[in-house]
């Protein structure tokens, strides 16, 4: 089978900003990736060289072909920024895509699947941003692609839109469709992507699947403790402790020692309020990869940003 895409050392620089040093990667048909990667990565410019909407060094092949001879009805893209005419309504807007291509889908069908129904009437200028965002991402399926670019297709979508757009995506792998994607949203990466491509500083410098970047990069289990008094410095438990946002921060606890943690806190004359523990996940990959945490819109921020109530120490402890 031939790879839906194939890139070989692509690189582009701005003067003297360098946005991809030698990017290599092959996205098989079917296959959902997502790259993921702190703002200036070089994301746009990777998926824009993937698919000939800018110049690059290297090799890009789409089924084979080069991105300028490959038939334009197999490709739908979503740009990162897209300004469609802003006075037609989203049925138009649809209307007006699908005319481009000698064949295009029931445009009744595109509304559907992007939730516009019940807005297919109203002008694009008089849509949310959210529902703005999912005109564009229809714009993107109306030809019913083989291959779909996505540059952050769920940015300023609610939280009830990016579940039924990620479902839509879910949908559209199962029938076959070959999903690129980016976005700043870890969670969305981790249920979405068969493989998920971190780019920092213009190169690619991990990819797999979730679940092995995770194992590789994810780092120990973690307890979140909310303490009900001062913590002792230092503060001997057995276990490797952080302070972080006045919680403290308990690393590599299996769930049979959480006891043991409680027990140790008590005799430190530390209460415990609540706690919550949780498996190392994506965002954790993230953080070990590039020095930064993902924040709440999720964009990178530097993890001291984060901890600005009380900087993070390490407490020693044997382990
Ligand atoms: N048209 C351009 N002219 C000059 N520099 C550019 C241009 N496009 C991108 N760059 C630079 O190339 C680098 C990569 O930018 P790019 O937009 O690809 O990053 P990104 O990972 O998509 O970022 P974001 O997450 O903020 O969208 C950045 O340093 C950016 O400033």
């Amino acid at each position: 089978m031939t790879a839906a895409i194939v890139a070989e050392d692509v690189a582009r620089t701005y003067g003297d900003t360098v946005a991809l040093d030698g990017v290599s990667l092959t996205v098989e048909e079917g296959e959902v990736l997502a790259l993921v990667g702190p703002n200036g990565a070089g994301k746009t410019t990777l998926v824009r060289a993937l698919t000939g909407t800018t110049d690059a060094e290297g090799r890009v092949e789409l089924f084979g072909q080069s991105p300028q001879s490959v038939a334009r009805s197999r490709v739908g893209l979503l740009p990162q920024s897209f300004d469609p005419p802003d006075r037609l309504t989203a049925r138009e807007l649809l209307d007006y895509y699908g005319g481009l291509y000698d064949e295009s889908r029931d445009i009744q069908t595109v509304l559907a699947d992007v939730g516009l129904q019940d807005s297919a009437s109203t002008a694009y200028e008089n849509l949310s941003g959210g529902q703005q965002r999912r005109v564009c991402v229809g714009s993107a399926l109306v030809n019913d692609p083989d291959l779909l670019v996505l540059d952050e297709p769920t940015t300023g979508i609610d939280p009830a839109g990016r579940r039924a757009l990620w479902r839509l995506l879910e949908r559209l792998a199962d029938g076959g469709t070959t999903v690129l994607l980016t976005t700043h949203y870890m969670a969305e990466a981790e249920r979405l992507a068969d493989r998920v491509g971190l780019l920092d500083d213009g190169e690619l410098t991990a990819l797999d699947s979730p679940r092995a970047l995770v194992e590789a990069h994810g780092g120990e289990t973690r307890l979140t403790v909310d303490v009900e008094d001062a913590i002792p410095e230092p503060l001997d438990i057995g276990f490797e402790t952080l302070r972080r946002d006045g919680q403290l921060v308990v690393r590599d606890v299996p769930p049979t020692a959480i006891g043991d943690v409680v027990d140790g806190l008590t005799e430190a004359g530390v209460g415990v309020a609540s706690l919550s523990w949780r498996e190392p996940d994506l965002e954790d990959v993230y953080l070990d990869l590039t020095g930064r945490a993902v924040g709440f819109s999720g964009d990178a921020v530097d993890p001291e940003e984060l901890d600005a109530a009380g900087p993070v120490s390490t407490d020693g402890g044997n382990r």
